[in-house]
């Protein structure tokens, strides 16, 4: 079937959509191309994954995640992407109505090939932020507006933003975006993700609970769920700034 296209901007196009059962309950998936008539754009295909009824909604949830093909595909250990998706997903449909925006910027825009180069330096002991300088590489190379445009497309009016990261809502309001509130979005560190989330929360400023024990990845070291899902957290003690 021949789906029209319609120009949102000139480089970014709705281009399809069709129901989408998922086991947290009947999304609506559009596609967003990124490409102008003339070539221009990056050719990447972005998602926006809708429950419910958002057009004209406010202060609806919504989550704006970064693609992560390693943990949302092959199930990595080493960070905490799939969980904080089916987190985002999950609350949208208990919720009623909202969206999951997936834009492909993996490796927070440094793409795939760089970020297996980062994970290979991380692997011989440098942290996230580190691997990426390293490689002479942003620590984040992402960008919002395609999220801002995809969400003034759906017609959503201001927004719960399901996130850690003031950045992101910072960068979102700057486009234009309502945001009236952030929703944590907290997985339960795992002995491979701990170190991560730890250097999210102390290099970049990530709203995270500080780990009160960081479990040890290596030998006999096998995460399970019972002990992903039993690690305790401090979260007595917040960053400054946590209130919104
Ligand atoms: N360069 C790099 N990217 C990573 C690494 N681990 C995960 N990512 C990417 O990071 C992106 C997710 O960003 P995060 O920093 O985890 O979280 P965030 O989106 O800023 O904040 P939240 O909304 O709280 O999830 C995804 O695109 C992942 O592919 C890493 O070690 N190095
Ligand atoms: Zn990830």
């Amino acid at each position: 079937m021949h789906v029209p296209a319609r120009v949102i901007r000139p480089q970014l196009h709705w281009v399809a959509s069709s129901p989408l059962p998922t086991r947290h309950g009947e999304f609506t998936t559009h596609v967003f191309l990124d490409q102008a008539g003339d070539g221009t754009g990056t050719g990447k295909e972005h998602l926006a994954l809708v429950f419910g009824d958002v057009d004209g909604a406010k202060g609806i949830p919504v989550r704006v995640h970064s693609e992560c093909m390693t943990s949302e595909v092959f199930g990595s250990l080493k960070c905490d992407c799939k969980e904080q998706l089916d987190y985002a997903m999950a609350e949208v449909a208990r919720v009623g109505r909202g969206a999951v925006v997936y834009l492909r910027q993996e490796g927070r825009g440094i793409g795939l090939t760089n970020k297996i180069r980062a994970y290979d330096l991380q692997a011989r002991g440098h942290d996230t932020v580190d691997a990426n300088r390293l490689l002479g590489l942003p620590d984040d190379a992402r960008k919002y507006d395609i999220a801002a445009d995809i969400l003034e497309f759906l017609g959503v009016r201001s927004i719960h933003l399901l996130t850690n990261n003031p950045e992101k809502v910072e960068a979102l309001r700057a486009l234009g975006v309502e945001v009236v509130g952030r929703q944590p979005v907290i997985i339960a560190p795992n002995p491979y993700s701990a170190g991560y989330l730890d250097t999210k929360r102390r290099r970049m400023a990530h709203k995270l609970p500080r780990l009160s024990r960081v479990p040890q990845a290596g030998a006999g070291a096998t995460p399970s769920l019972s002990l992903v899902d039993t690690l305790a957290v401090d979260e007595s003690r917040p960053s400054a700034g946590d209130a919104e």
